[in-house]
C-alpha cells in the first residue's frame, strides 16, 4: 500500500491580483515519482516554492506526514526533509567555491559541526559521495570551472546527501546532455526505491515516460488532471494540462531554394573537419547533435562571437564574416541565444522593453511616438506567440520561465531579417507553447532562412524543413521532414551504428 507523504488541501497564492493558485489539492506517496505537468504560467513553480517555504501560502493546509506543515523559510523545510533542486543553475551550490566544499556544505554548517575537518578528509568525504552519485569529476575543482551540466548535478548530489523525505525538482534536465539526464534518472530511480517521495517538473515527454509512476496535469492554478499508475495516460495528462487536444503541426514547406546563407568548407574549431551547408529562403532549417557537437559554435560563428578554424560564408551571394555581434544584426543576422538568465534578460527591465532592447533605436526614429510604436509591436507579439502576462510594462522577473523564453524569442521576430538563429529556443516552453511558437516560426520565415538549434529530436520534427546532424564538428547527416529515417538519425546524433 503507497503511503502519503505530503498532502496540500485547498491552497491559494495571488500575486498583487494575480491569482496564481487557486485551491490546489493533491498528495505526494512515498516511493513514488509524481510528475507535475503544466502549460507555462500555470502555476507549478510557484506551487514547488509554496512547498519548499519559499513562499508562504494565502490559505489552505499542508501536512507531512501527519504533522501540519507550513515550513516559514527554504531552511524550516529543508530541516523536515523537503528539498527542491530549482531551474536556476547556480541554484543549490556556490560557483566560487570547489566541489568538495559545496557537496560537504550541509555537513559542515551544521550546528555543532567540528570545525576541525581537515581538508584532505573533507575531500575524501566528498570524493566518495560523487562517486556514489555517478558524478565525474575532481572535487577539487571550482565549480564556477564548470559547466553548466556538472554544476547541476552538483546541486542535485548535494539535495539527495540531504536524505530527503520529498524531493522536488524542477525542471532538472533543461541543460543536462542524454547521457547526464540517464545519470540523472537512475539516482531517482534509487531514492524511489528508498521511499522518498520525489515531485518532478518537467515539459520533456521523453523524461516523463521514463521517470513517471503518476502524472498530476495543472491549469490555470487548479489541478485539471490526475494519472495514477497502471495505465498513465500520457496523452490524456496533455490535454488535461493544455484544456484541449493538442494540435498537430502540418508542415508544408514553403522553400524557395533561394539560397540565403552559403557555408562553405567551414571548420567550426582546429582539427575539426570542413562541411558545406546551404540554407535557402523560407527554409526552417534544425541542427541537432550532442553537447560538443560543435551546434553552439556554429551559432556562435555565424552570430559574429567566434572565428571559425577556417572556410568562408556568403548572404545573398556576398561573402559574410562578421567579426562582431552587431556586424551580423547589421547584416540581418540575428540570434536568440541560449541560457536566457545570463544571455539576455534583463532582470531590470519590463516586458516590452526586453523584448525591443536589439530595436529600441529603430523605434525611436521618432523619438515622441517611439513608445506608443514599441508598446504597439511587443503588444501584437505578446498576443501572437502567447506570452502569459497581466500586462506588457510588468517586469520580466514576475513572468514564469517559459514565458520569459516566449519573450526571448518574440524579440527577434520583431523586425524582418535575413537569417534567423535560434540556439535552444524551446528551454523551458511547454509542449502547447513548442507547437504554437514552431508554427509562427515557420508562418513568419518569410524570405529569411531559419536555422534552428535543437535540443531534442521531437522538436527538430515538429518544425523543420530540414534536419541536419552534427557530430564533433562533422556534418554527418541530413534528413528532409517528410523522409526521416529515424534510426539512421538517432545513430547519426549518437555516433552508434543504425540497429
Ligand atoms: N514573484 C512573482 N510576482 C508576480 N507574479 C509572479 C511571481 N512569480 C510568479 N508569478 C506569476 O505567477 C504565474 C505562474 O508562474 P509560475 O512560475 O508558477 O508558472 P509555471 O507553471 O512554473 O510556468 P513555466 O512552465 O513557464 O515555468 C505567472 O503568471 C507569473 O507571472
Amino acid at each position: 500500500m503507497t503511503s502519503t507523504v505530503l498532502t496540500i488541501e485547498g491552497v491559494c497564492k495571488s500575486f498583487g491580483r494575480n491569482e496564481v493558485l487557486k485551491g490546489i489539492d493533491l498528495t505526494l506517496n512515498a516511493g513514488t515519482v509524481t510528475v507535475l505537468m503544466g502549460a507555462n504560467g500555470a502555476g507549478k513553480s510557484t506551487l514547488v516554492k509554496a512547498i519548499c517555504g519559499i513562499h508562504s501560502v494565502d490559505s489552505g493546509n499542508m501536512q507531512l506526514g501527519d504533522a501540519p506543515y507550513a515550513p516559514a523559510t527554504a531552511a524550516d523545510a529543508l530541516s523536515l526533509g523537503v528539498v527542491a533542486v530549482h531551474q536556476s543553475i547556480d541554484d543549490g551550490v556556490i560557483p566560487d567555491l570547489d566541489v568538495a566544499t559545496n557537496l560537504m556544505l550541509d555537513q559542515l554548517t551544521k550546528p555543532g559541526a567540528k570545525t576541525f575537518v581537515r581538508d584532505r578528509m573533507m575531500r575524501e568525504q566528498a570524493a566518495e559521495v560523487a562517486k556514489s552519485m555517478g558524478l565525474k569529476m575532481d572535487v577539487r575543482m571550482r565549480v564556477s570551472d564548470l559547466g553548466v551540466a556538472d554544476r547541476q548535478m552538483i546541486a542535485i548530489a548535494r539535495a539527495m546527501a540531504r536524505s530527503p523525505k520529498v524531493l522536488v525538482l524542477d525542471e532538472p534536465t533543461s541543460s543536462l546532455s542524454a547521457s547526464e539526464a540517464d545519470r540523472l534518472f537512475a539516482l531517482i530511480d534509487r531514492l524511489r526505491d528508498q521511499g522518498v517521495a520525489v515531485l518532478y517538473i518537467s515539459h520533456r515527454m521523453s523524461d516523463i515516460r521514463r521517470i513517471a509512476n503518476r502524472i498530476i496535469s495543472m491549469r490555470d492554478g487548479q489541478v485539471s488532471g490526475v494519472f495514477e499508475q497502471d495505465n498513465l495516460d500520457y496523452e490524456g495528462a496533455v490535454t488535461a494540462m493544455l484544456g484541449h487536444k493538442m494540435t498537430e503541426v502540418n508542415i508544408v514547406p514553403k522553400v524557395s531554394y533561394a539560397p540565403v546563407l552559403e557555408i562553405e568548407n567551414l571548420s567550426l574549431k582546429k582539427n575539426w573537419p570542413a562541411f558545406n551547408l546551404t540554407a535557402n529562403e523560407g527554409e526552417v532549417i534544425a541542427v541537432t547533435g550532442l553537447l560538443g557537437s560543435g551546434k553552439s559554435q556554429m551559432a556562435d560563428i555565424i552570430f559574429g562571437l567566434r572565428k571559425p578554424a577556417s572556410g568562408t560564408m556568403k548572404i545573398d551571394g556576398r561573402s559574410y564574416m562578421p567579426s562582431s555581434a552587431s556586424d551580423a544584426i547589421a547584416s540581418g543576422v540575428f540570434m536568440s541565444p541560449k541560457d536566457r538568465g545570463n544571455n539576455a534578460v534583463v532582470g531590470a527591465f519590463n516586458i516590452s522593453d526586453n523584448m525591443s532592447l536589439p530595436f529600441l533605436r529603430a523605434f525611436s526614429t521618432f523619438s515622441f511616438i517611439s513608445g506608443r510604436r514599441q508598446r504597439r509591436a511587443t503588444t501584437e507579439m505578446i498576443s501572437q506567440i502567447g506570452v502569459v502576462c497581466q500586462s506588457e510594462d510588468d517586469s520580466i522577473g514576475t513572468l514564469s520561465g517559459g514565458n520569459q523564453q516566449k519573450v526571448m524569442i518574440g524579440r527577434w521576430l520583431l523586425k524582418p531579417s535575413r537569417v534567423l538563429l535560434l540556439d535552444e529556443p524551446f528551454q523551458g516552453v511547454d509542449i502547447g507553447a513548442r507547437r504554437d511558437i514552431g508554427r509562427h516560426i515557420r508562418d513568419t520565415a518569410g524570405n529569411r532562412a531559419t536555422i534552428v538549434f535543437v535540443a531534442e529530436i521531437d522538436e527538430a520534427i515538429e518544425i523543420a524543413d530540414r534536419i541536419i546532424v552534427l557530430n564533433e564538428g562533422n556534418l554527418v547527416g541530413e534528413h528532409t521532414n517528410e523522409n526521416i529515417n529515424l534510426g539512421a538519425l538517432v545513430a547519426q546524433i549518437t555516433g552508434e551504428k543504425a540497429a
